[in-house]
């Protein structure tokens, strides 16, 4: 009989050794961390652990010292070329084509327009990525309409509840079709109930065959509901469950 043989499933991001100081603080020492499509996985760890810091590695806004960050190419995102990303070897204009094309990002508060409509909030990065006004305006538009927030387009942010607000910015994450979310606390300045709603919109429009959501929080309540909880602990990666 032949031997089974295991093949590996594919990651989408994996990162080893990431280390970041800021003066004398080390904000990440050696850090590893891995995901999968899919998945969404929580980080965990006290305040000051280096969440924040490992997300902002992650995504490239703000490098770790070293280590490698490499994203894997999916034809999801229209990648004609299968292949991988490595985060560091890309100058800043290519990590940030990069950023705006694959990963989207929902944090505490939101970081929405006030001035703008929910739908110019959740068109912007469309624009920026070079797409025509009406284009821009109708994927807004569904992607509200699939968060729940159908009728709500032309109010402008100070119209909407904390709850809607943050819909807003998941939709806004979404637009582009990302292939990686990024929420750094993103039910944290929401009461209980809103929070459950706002998290299973989260949970069930981040993840799928080719998508996957990495979550900051400080909720083991949150952290119940991913695939994974990655610890941090002075920087380190303590433990996975
Ligand atoms: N820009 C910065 N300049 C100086 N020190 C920083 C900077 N960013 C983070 N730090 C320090 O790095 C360490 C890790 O910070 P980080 O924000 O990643 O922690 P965290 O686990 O996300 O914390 P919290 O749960 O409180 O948000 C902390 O000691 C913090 O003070």
């Amino acid at each position: 009989m032949a031997d089974s043989v295991t093949v590996p499933r594919p990651w989408l991001l994996s990162a080893e050794g990431l280390t970041k100081s800021f003066g004398p603080t080390h904000a990440l020492v050696d850090a590893d961390f891995t995901i999968f499509p899919g998945e969404a996985v929580a980080i965990m760890g006290p305040s000051g652990s280096g969440k924040s810091t490992l997300l902002h590695a992650l995504a490239g806004i703000e490098p770790a010292d070293s280590g490698t960050v490499i994203l894997r190419r999916t034809a999801a995102t229209g990648s004609s070329d299968a292949g991988f990303d490595d985060l560091a070897t890309l100058s800043d204009a290519a990590r940030s084509a990069l950023r705006l094309r694959r990963f989207g990002f929902v944090f505490q508060h939101g970081m929405l327009v006030p001035e703008l409509r929910a739908w110019e909030n959740v068109a912007l990065p469309l624009l920026l990525a070079g797409a025509s006004r009406d284009t821009a305006r109708h994927r807004a538009a569904d992607e509200l309409e699939r968060l729940g927030l159908a009728g709500l387009e032309d109010r402008r942010i100070g119209q909407l509840s904390g709850g809607e607000a943050q819909r807003v910015a998941i939709a806004r994450a979404l637009a582009p079709r990302p292939t990686l979310i990024f929420a750094d606390e993103p039910t944290g300045a929401l009461d209980s109930v809103t929070a459950g709603g706002v998290l299973d919109a989260l949970l069930a429009s981040s993840t799928g065959p080719a998508r996957a959501l990495l979550i900051v929080t400080h909720d083991e309540g949150v952290a119940a509901r991913c695939d994974r909880v990655v610890r941090l602990r002075d920087g380190s990666v303590e433990a996975r469950s």
